[in-house]
């Protein structure tokens, strides 16, 4: 018989308690973490209707699958991630000229240590570098540059602060670039898989909240003095679900990452070459009023060496209030949330993430 225990985890309405298995992660079942070959994504409405039913049975089940020929080239992820390590590995003064504190709206340099996703885990063992949306690098907006953003001075902050670095700008905001297209793309098929037409989304993803993150891990023998040991920082990202409609995360080939199955077990999301990782969050799981999941997951880098991911949240327009979706509402299926932003929605739970407790 599996044996239990409960996580905790932080939502904008207080502590909510999870079931969890204690046996150590095991491998997904081809169920559990589908590989969907995303070659047909630009073919005809059946091809893309196909995929819609794959998408819509793995985000039934564990919420989590992988994408294979997703049309963004290994060498540009490459590339991305060599600028990524040449950023984290600058002087610790060098990254805070570019601190979180100072930049502002989600942008630049959090520190190890620096965030607590949850509170009954230890500090993040991690350092992150985190980019968001600007209309001046949307593909969709280039001759038209409106400004969302109400002023582009935080992010400008940070690019200014790592221009002596000179690709780190051009290959992110490339890399970004390409991931905004393939995440416009999946949307349309999740509106698909619930059952909506296709351009149902279209109009509330034309500025949309879309944040990428990049992420170091340090190994066990890169941690400063007292920290190695130490148990205050040890989990790499604590248990956590994501926060918008879904993430499309690349990780290298460390291994790490922990899914929380349907049955509230331990999956070890393997790194498979080639791939990204795509999962549900929490905005998604409440459009479809708890139809798709929004899964727990958290990272451990427990090897000497480090690891790095870089993931890529999509939110709605932020200011576009949403509802519980027409498709996942009937009789005996009452709506079981208010509407709310997405950019509302978004603010809160990083608010939670930061300071480590309810706002
Ligand atoms: O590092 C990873 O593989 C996952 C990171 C993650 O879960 C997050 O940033 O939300
Ligand atoms: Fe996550």
């Amino acid at each position: 018989m599996a044996s239990f225990t409960t996580i905790e985890l932080l939502t904008p309405t207080g502590p909510v308690s999870r079931r969890v298995c204690v046996a150590p992660p095991r491998k997904p079942t081809v169920d559990e973490m589908p590989v969907i070959d995303l070659s047909s994504i630009d073919q005809d409405a059946n091809a893309r209707k196909a995929l819609a039913v794959k998408i819509k049975a793995a985000a039934e089940n564990t919420g989590f699958f992988y994408v294979c020929n997703h049309g963004i080239s290994e060498e540009l992820i490459q590339s991305a991630l060599e600028e990524v390590k040449g950023f984290f590995n600058q002087s610790t003064e060098d990254k805070d000229r570019v601190g979180f504190h100072r930049a502002g709206k989600s942008c630049g340099y959090h520190g190890v240590g620096s965030t607590q996703i949850n509170n009954k885990e230890t500090r993040d063992k991690k350092e992150t570098f985190s980019m968001r949306y600007d209309t001046r690098i949307d593909p969709l907006h280039t001759e038209d540059p409106q400004d969302i953003n109400s002023s582009f001075s935080s992010i400008d902050y940070v690019w200014n602060g790592t221009s002596h670095l000179p690709n780190f700008r051009p290959v992110l905001t490339q890399f970004y670039q390409e991931r905004l297209k393939l995440a416009r793309k999946l949307i349309q098929l999740f509106a698909l898989a619930l059952d909506l037409p296709e351009d149902y989304f279209d109009s509330i993803v034309t500025q949309p909240g879309a944040d990428a993150v990049h992420l170091h891990y340090p190994g066990t023998e890169e941690m400063p003095g007292d920290a190695k040991n130490g148990k205050d920082v040890d989990v790499g990202i604590g248990s956590h679900t994501d926060i918008q409609c879904f993430t499309l995360l690349w990780q290298d080939m460390s291994g790490g990452l922990q899914v929380l199955s349907a049955a509230d077990e331990w999956l070890d999301a393997q790194p498979i070459e080639g791939t990204l990782v795509i999962n549900i969050g929490d905005f998604m799981q409440r459009l479809s009023n708890n139809k798709f999941k929004s899964t727990v997951h958290r990272v451990y880098n427990r090897q000497t060496t480090s690891r790095y991911a870089m993931p890529f949240f999509l939110g709605f327009n932020p200011d576009h209030v949403c509802e519980v979706l027409p498709t996942c509402v009937d009789a005996d299926h009452p709506p079981l949330y208010e509407p709310i932003s997405c950019g509302e929605w978004r603010d809160m739970r990083l608010k939670l993430a930061e300071s480590g407790k309810v706002a």
